[in-house]
């Protein structure tokens, strides 16, 4: 019998991503990783959500303590990112150090199991012509989540399992319905793990940077307002500025040696170009000439025609077709060809 261990959170997508692998013949071990330390009410929640649902559908539980791994790889990650001016994007990072690498060797030594699956709507494909394992966007695009999943390995990829990429989340509230499951109305999260447990990202990071008040200032560097932290802010941000000027003002350049945040009017925050380190290639193999995609600099932005140059070191120069906003160091650049998700890295600061 085929056997998968899939990732539980306790949410609707990863109790279905459990029932329908069951449904396909597979014997379907849960396992869910605690994440948070201290309060985490979204984990101990979600733990007991997940133990529910494992009990109706008569599969093991496992609870794995990470804490210290989620620790590490992502509070960390983040105040050192937010304290050195950048937007760090915690969901990739997560997604392979946190979840898929940890859930996987997991399943390999504790469980002899080779396979894992989660809730994520993306697909994976096996190309034999490249002998590659190709990640592609969600047939939903209102749910499409492989920009989350740029960061994973050709072994991860092949050890994993996305049995909700081919459906929409209305398919999915469907069967969980049908199915009766515990979770089928339980309402979908509307914002990062941390921002749920904290409050906002604001309250969250406070926990750990010191305030630390500064100038914001336009870009001939004229003082026009003060500001508690430059961790507070991010690129393209506009509330909360608390500045009244004559026309709308936008972060378009946060500097961490001078405690500044810069703004300027939306064209002032337009980008050409930007470099990305930490590139991994997906769907093809690094590219040592440039190509052409399409790039998308936030989980919700449009993707845009790119010119990709390789550079050394896991690096490549973007050259946008016309200048973009919101092009924000930290965040993830990730290059699509159509559907296809070719590789992503992280925008540079300039
Ligand atoms: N704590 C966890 N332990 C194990 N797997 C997890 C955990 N958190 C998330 N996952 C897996 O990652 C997938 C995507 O997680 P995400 O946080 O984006 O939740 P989601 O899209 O709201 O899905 P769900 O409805 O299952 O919570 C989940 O469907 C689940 O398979």
């Amino acid at each position: 019998m085929k056997k998968v261990v899939v990732g539980l959170s306790g949410g609707v997508d990863s109790s279905v991503a459990a029932a329908t692998l069951q449904d396909q013949g597979y014997h379907v071990v849960g396992l869910t990783l605690w994440l948070m330390k201290g309060k985490g009410q979204c984990c101990s929640e979600g733990m007991v959500d997940a133990a529910r649902i494992c009990e109706q559908l008569g599969i093991e539980h496992q609870i794995v303590d990470i804490r210290d791994v989620f620790q590490e790889n992502i509070i960390d990650y983040l105040v050192s990112g937010y304290e050195a001016g950048v937007t760090p994007l915690p969901c990739s990072q997560c997604n392979r150090t946190v979840k898929f690498a940890p859930m996987l060797q997991y399943a390999k030594e504790k469980l002899g199991i080779d396979q894992i699956a989660t809730g994520h709507y993306a697909r994976i494909r096996y190309d034999e012509h490249s002998d590659r394992f190709q990640l592609l966007r969600a047939v939903d695009p209102k749910k499409d989540q492989s920009y989350f999943l740029y960061d994973l390995t050709q072994d991860l990829l092949a050890g994993s399992l996305f049995p909700l990429g081919n459906q929409t989340k209305e398919e999915t509230r469907r069967f969980a319905n049908q199915l009766n499951l515990k979770t089928a109305n339980k309402p979908e999260s509307q914002d990062l793990c941390l921002i749920e447990a904290h409050g906002s990202m604001q309250k969250f990071l406070d926990k750990y940077i010191n305030q630390h008040e500064g100038d914001i200032v336009d870009l001939e560097g004229k003082v026009l307002g003060k500001h508690q932290g430059i961790h507070h802010y991010t690129i393209g941000q506009r509330k909360g500025l608390g500045i009244a000027a004559a026309e709308p003002l936008y972060v378009v350049k946060i500097d961490p040696v001078m405690n500044r945040v810069i703004v300027g009017n939306r064209a002032a925050g337009g980008r050409s170009e930007c470099t990305v380190s930490r590139m991994n290639w997906v769907s093809i193999a690094e590219t040592t000439t440039p190509i052409r995609s399409e790039v998308q600099v936030r989980y919700r932005s449009q993707p845009v025609p790119v010119n990709v140059i390789p550079l050394d070191n896991f690096r490549v120069k973007l050259i946008f077709e016309q200048p973009i906003f919101g092009v924000t160091p930290g965040q993830a650049a990730v290059l699509y060809d159509g559907e296809i998700l070719l590789g992503g890295g992280i925008i540079e600061p300039d």
